[in-house]
């Protein structure tokens, strides 16, 4: 290709990224895309098309972005070459987020027609405007009874302040309105600028490990042109290379002769050392490097940590291994070795939220075949100490003795919940019980508020998005951020098993929830600690005062003596059940303590 026919296509080229809601479907509207471009034949489409790891496709949810080149021949008769950037809705993916929005020129953003402007409907667009994208709003899912479009449209334009006048009305279940958002693609989202004949830039916004070819980066080539055979540099890392291929995702991988300015695509170096290569961080030529790297990411600060330990200690290199490849790929992970008494060795992880811990749990065990016991969740503490020190603790065993501790401070959010009027009273009522502290209540439209509260960190995570969903019928939704660190009265509640303390049961807690988390806590385990032919006590205590405690009796009855007369079948399924079940099991002393009981501290009574 010519400096000719690189002008050309550039202004041919279309980058944008989908945001919305979760479920407001963004990964419906990519499938219609792709449909309808021909980039898929039908045989090969298949629902959520973008959603290729095998766990979004079992929970219906987006998790990694997925960027693809589709061609387009729109009503000028011009050909075009879109790259979609598809991404996550859900709070704990924000970083992912924002991201694929630093790669894009333009955003759509889809709106239910149902349900109208959401908490993340909200945070995702002004991501979007906050990265100057050209803004294309959808209203999607107009078949359905309750559909509003009009007053949908209203409260974009009064909530989040854009012209909704032409917003593409739509159907993604039905393929309606796809016809139109194909070419208001095309009119309204600009072409890339950017200088081909200037020293190459390329963002690497994602990278993933692949075992045959290294890692694979995806990058959106900002200025200059790259081919295969060329020596590159990452601008921050220092790391040099040669790159062995460039290509698009379409969706599948297609090799290409370059990447030049504008577009999206991927690159293979034979790249070992995962280290070298960051998400955030710039390629340039080794030969006529860029002055300068791109501005690359802010680094996120992970919400909650846990311990995570694998149940053979002989995997925890493995566990590294794997944790190291995953952050690859998933660069808001965070990790450092700890030592657990009752767990060994392990490591501390940092996730941007629960949902965000479940994925990363469930794909080491599943991508790197790893058993794993993860500890409770907990925020980051500051217990300032009485000789003038400030520890951060965010493994709750680590706190320093009481008589050391001069106050905690716990992190604190400003939660926004958006609600239907008639659940405003019940949300108050839940953000109140939770330590929260009344901020502002705006209204939407005549049905619907904005209310928000500061709330502390770790009731949000404890339970507080469950019961709101509960509460209000499954109307509110939820979007916060760190607003800051608080003094709290904050005590750490120990458990001891068979009189032995097990630290990795620890966790911290308010004064006032004290009390009653400790009952909850003992009454738990004693459910799901299996019983041995001793008598185990069970007892919570702050520092040496016993809270609460319970009795987990012992067993008089060998109880699968029975099972061998029964259903040969039946007794095959319970051996393989408990087989796998025990993997999940740490032998803690005399005890054995399977995973769930770890979480048991996340649980209230109701459950
Ligand atoms: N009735 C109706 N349902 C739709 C329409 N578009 C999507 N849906 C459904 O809404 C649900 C969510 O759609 P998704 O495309 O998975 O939503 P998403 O926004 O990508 O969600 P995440 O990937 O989890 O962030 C699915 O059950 C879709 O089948 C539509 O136009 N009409």
């Amino acid at each position: 290709m010519n400096i000719e026919e690189m002008q050309a296509r550039q202004k041919h080229i279309r980058n944008f990224s989908i945001v919305a809601h979760i479920d407001h479907g963004k990964s419906t509207i990519s499938d219609r895309i792709l449909e309808a471009t021909h980039t898929v034949t039908e045989r090969e489409m298949q629902d959520q098309l973008l959603d290729t790891m095998e766990l979004e496709r079992e929970r219906g949810i987006t998790i990694k972005m997925n960027a693809v080149e589709v061609h387009y021949h729109a009503k000028d008769g011009e050909n075009y070459i879109f790259h979609l950037v598809d991404t996550p809705g859900h709070v704990d993916f924000s970083y992912e987020v924002s991201r694929s929005l630093a790669a894009a020129d333009g955003a759509i953003l889809v709106v239910d027609a149902a349900q109208g402007v959401e908490a993340q409907t909200l945070a995702n667009v002004y991501l979007a405007i906050e990265n100057d994208l050209e803004i294309l709003p959808v209203i999607n899912k107009i078949d359905l009874p309750a559909a509003d479009p009009e007053a949908v449209r209203t409260e974009i334009e009064d909530v989040i302040g854009i012209d909704a006048s032409d917003a593409v009305l739509a159907s993604a279940k039905k393929g309606v309105g796809i016809p139109e958002l194909l070419e208001k693609i095309v009119t309204d989202v600009p072409a890339p600028q950017g200088d081909l004949d200037a020293p190459l830039q390329a963002l690497i916004f994602d990278s993933a490990y692949d075992s045959y070819r290294g890692v694979i980066l995806t990058v959106r080539v900002m200025s200059g042109v790259l081919r295969p055979g060329e020596k590159i540099k990452f601008m921050n890392s220092g790391a040099e290379y040669e790159v062995t291929e460039v290509g698009v995702n379409s969706p599948m991988p297609i090799k290409r002769e370059l990447l030049m300015a504008g577009d999206i695509g991927y690159v293979a170096a034979s790249i070992k050392n995962i280290r070298d290569a960051r998400p955030g961080d710039t390629l340039t030529h080794v030969k006529q490097p860029a002055a300068e790297p791109l501005p690359g990411y802010q680094p996120m600060t992970p919400m909650v940590y846990s311990g995570l330990y694998p149940t053979d200690n002989a995997k925890y290199n493995d566990l590294r291994d794997a944790l190291e490849k995953l952050q690859l790929n998933d660069a808001s992970l965070e990790f450092e070795p700890e030592t657990s008494q009752a767990l060994g060795f392990g490591f501390r992880t940092g996730f941007l939220g629960l949902l965000h811990m479940d994925v990363i749990q469930e794909r080491l065990e599943r991508e790197f075949d790893l058993d794993l016991i993860t500890t409770a969740p907990s925020v980051t503490y500051h217990a300032y100490t009485t000789d003038g020190e400030m520890v951060e603790v965010s493994n709750p065993s680590e706190l320093p003795e009481v008589s050391e501790i001069k106050y905690i401070e716990e992190p604190f959010v400003l939660a926004q919940i958006m609600v239907p009027n008639d659940y405003v009273g019940a949300v108050m009522e839940l953000a109140q019980s939770k330590r929260g502290e009344f901020d502002t209540m705006d209204y939407l439209d005549a049905n619907r508020v904005n209310v928000k509260y500061y709330m502390p960190l770790s009731e949000i995570i404890f339970d507080f998005f469950d019961k709101l969903k509960s509460n209000t019928r499954g109307y509110a939704s939820l979007d916060y951020e760190l607003s800051g660190y608080r003094q709290s009265e904050l005590v750490k509640i120990d458990i001891l098993l068979n009189n032995e303390k097990v630290d990795a049961l620890s966790f911290i807690v308010h004064r006032d929830f004290a009390q009653e988390r400790s009952r909850v806590i003992t009454k738990k385990l004693k459910e799901i600690i299996p019983r041995r032919n001793f008598e185990i006590p069970v007892q919570a205590a702050v520092g040496s005062k016993i809270v609460a405690r319970s009795t987990i009796k012992a067993y008089r009855k060998d109880v699968t003596s029975r099972i061998h007369t029964g259903d040969p079948d039946r007794r095959a399924k319970l051996l393989d059940k408990q087989k796998r079940g025990k993997k999940r099991m740490k032998a803690v002393g005399t005890v054995e303590v399977p995973q769930e009981a770890f979480m048991a501290v996340l649980k209230s009574d109701e459950e």
